[in-house]
C-alpha cells in the first residue's frame, strides 16, 4: 500500500507520518516507511529544484521508491508538497492501492506557524536577495486535491487525532484485504 500526502510547506505532513510509523508498529505490527520529499532532496533527488517539471520529478522517483517497499508489505508513505494534481493522478495510475491524503492547513495559519521561516522569506520584496521564489500555495501553484481519500485539517484536529485518521485508514485497508483472503501485491 502506498499513502501519497500532499500539502503545504509547514501542514504536518512529517508531525503525522512520523506519528503514524511509530504507533502502527507499536499497536498493530504494520510496518510503515515515511518516504519525506525533504530527506529524499538531500540524496536521490539533490539535482531537483522547485519548477514544475522538478516537482513532478521527484514526486516520480519517490513513487518508484515507495512501490519498491510496498512490494515487501511495507506502508510506504510518500510526504512531500506533491502540488500537482497530474502527478498525483499519474502515481494512482501506474501503481495498485495508492491513497491520496490532503493534509490540508489554511495559508494564514501557515503563515502564522512558520517553522522554518520559508513564508517569511518568501513574503519579501521581489528584489530583497533572501527572497524565496516558488513556495507552493504562495508564490507558487498547490491544487488542491478534489476527492481525497482523506482530508486532514490540522489546524481544526489536533496532531494525535489526525495521526489517528491515518492510521484507521491504513488497518482498515489491510484488514480488508485479509478478510477477503486476497492480498493485493503491494
Ligand atoms: N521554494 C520552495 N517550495 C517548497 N518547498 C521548499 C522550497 N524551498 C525549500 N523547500 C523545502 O523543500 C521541501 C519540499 O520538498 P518536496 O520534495 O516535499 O516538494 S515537492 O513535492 O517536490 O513539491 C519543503 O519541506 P516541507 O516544509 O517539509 O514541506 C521545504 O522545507
Ligand atoms: N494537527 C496537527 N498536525 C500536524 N502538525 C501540527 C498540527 N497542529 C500543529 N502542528 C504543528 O505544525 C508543524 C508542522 O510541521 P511539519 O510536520 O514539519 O510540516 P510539513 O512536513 O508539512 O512541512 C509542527 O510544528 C507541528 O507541531
Amino acid at each position: 500500500m502506498i499513502i501519497q500526502l500532499c500539502g503545504m510547506s509547514g501542514a504536518g505532513k512529517t508531525t503525522i507520518s512520523d506519528i503514524v510509523q511509530r504507533k502502527a508498529a507499536k499497536l498493530y505490527g504494520i510496518r510503515v516507511a515515511v518516504i519525506d520529499g525533504d530527506v529524499y532532496r538531500r540524496t536521490l533527488n539533490r539535482d531537483l529544484g522547485y519548477s514544475k517539471q522538478d516537482r513532478i520529478e521527484n514526486i516520480k522517483r519517490l513513487g518508484k521508491v515507495a512501490y519498491q517497499l510496498s512490494r515487501k508489505g511495507i506502508v510506504a508513505i510518500i510526504s512531500a508538497i506533491n502540488p500537482y494534481r497530474d502527478a498525483r493522478n499519474e502515481l494512482k495510475r501506474k501503481y495498485p492501492a495508492v491513497k491520496e491524503v490532503f493534509i490540508d492547513c489554511p495559508l494564514e495559519v501557515l503563515i502564522e506557524r512558520d517553522t522554518k521561516g520559508l513564508y517569511k522569506k518568501a513574503s519579501l520584496p521581489e528584489d530583497h536577495p533572501d527572497k524565496l521564489k516558488n513556495l507552493s500555495g504562495l508564490n507558487d501553484p498547490f491544487e488542491k486535491p478534489e476527492d481525497p481519500d482523506l482530508h486532514l485539517r490540522t489546524d481544526r484536529m489536533e496532531t494525535d487525532k489526525c495521526a489517528q485518521q491515518l492510521i484507521k485508514l491504513i488497518v482498515e485497508d489491510t484488514s480488508a484485504d485479509l478478510i477477503s483472503g486476497s492480498p493485493k501485491s503491494t
